[in-house]
């Protein structure tokens, strides 16, 4: 991927998206916070460099992950079920707030014989996304599990959490508002914020991924004015080390012992 080419127009972000239900929102301000918002305003000219922040996207076995980030990224849909082995990887370029931020997916094996591997990818998340199936109740009990285990390898108060109800197109409308009432419940539990979408139709999966986009620029943008970087500006080229997350690990890590 050429990390120079210009953000495409379709994936600037100007101004904050909206939640998809403000009973489980992370906030419902309407405009991004005005200290980043000022921030960047200030040193938006001539500052070349990119900001990263990487995303995990767990959740049980064929919820449909790799289809909702295929959507987003590809734009495309397959109706076959191939399980991700280990982990995969999507990088998507933005522009929030005139600074150029780029969002690294991976997307994680749900079925159980691959978790140990992909499990070593957790590290270093900025942000959680949790997939459960609308149709599948059980699906939606393991989410807690799946967090439990993702947070192993986080920082719980840096972590911003997101709860995503998936192929909504396969459930009529009674039978998903009984189900958002749990969604809607665990995920205030969780303190995540809580979508629904269908990769099939594509109902709310830019929206999604362009609220994930502006929260996690907007949460790194405050830590790193919090931790009193002074001397960097928002938007200067970030060091990219192999200590510190892992971000361009192009080959799996050794096979843990628990996988073999
Ligand atoms: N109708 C419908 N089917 C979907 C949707 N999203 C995914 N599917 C189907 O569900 C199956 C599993 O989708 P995947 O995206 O591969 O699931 P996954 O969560 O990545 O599965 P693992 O990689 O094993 O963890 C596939 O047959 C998809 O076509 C959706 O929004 N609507
Ligand atoms: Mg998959």
């Amino acid at each position: 991927m050429n990390v120079l080419a210009p953000v495409r127009r379709d994936r600037v972000i100007a101004d904050l998206p909206r939640c998809f239900r403000k009973e489980a929102a992370l906030h419902t301000r309407p405009a991004f916070h005005p200290t980043v918002a000022g921030a960047c305003q200030e040193q938006r000219t001539g500052v070349v460099g990119f900001k990263i922040s990487k995303i995990i996207v767990v959740g049980d076995l064929s919820v449909g992950k790799t289809c909702l980030i295929n959507r987003f990224c590809k734009d495309t849909f397959d109706k076959n079920y191939k399980a991700t082995i280990g982990v995969d990887f999507e990088m998507e370029r933005f522009e929030v707030l005139g600074v150029p931020f780029s969002l690294q997916l991976w997307d994680t094996a749900g079925q159980e014989r691959f978790k140990c591997i992909a499990s070593t990818y957790y590290r270093g998340a900025q942000a959680i996304v949790i997939v459960f199936d609308v149709n599948d109740v059980g699906s939606l009990e393991h989410t807690r599990q799946w967090l439990a285990d993702a947070l192993k390898e986080n920082d719980p108060s840096n972590v911003i959490l997101f709860l995503v109800g998936s192929k909504k197109d396969l459930s009529t409308p009674a039978q998903y508002s009984l189900i958002e009432k749990d969604a809607l419940k665990v995920a205030q539990e969780m303190q995540a914020e809580y979508w629904a979408v269908s990769s099939l139709t594509g109902e709310n999966v830019r929206d999604f991924f362009f609220r994930v986009a502006a929260l996690t620029f907007e949460n790194s943008v405050l830590a790193e004015l919090e931790r009193g970087s002074s001397t960097r500006r928002i938007g200067d080229t970030v060091r990219i080390s192999s200590k510190e997350s892992d971000l361009y690990l192009s080959t799996p890590r050794k096979k843990p012992k628990c996988c073999q």
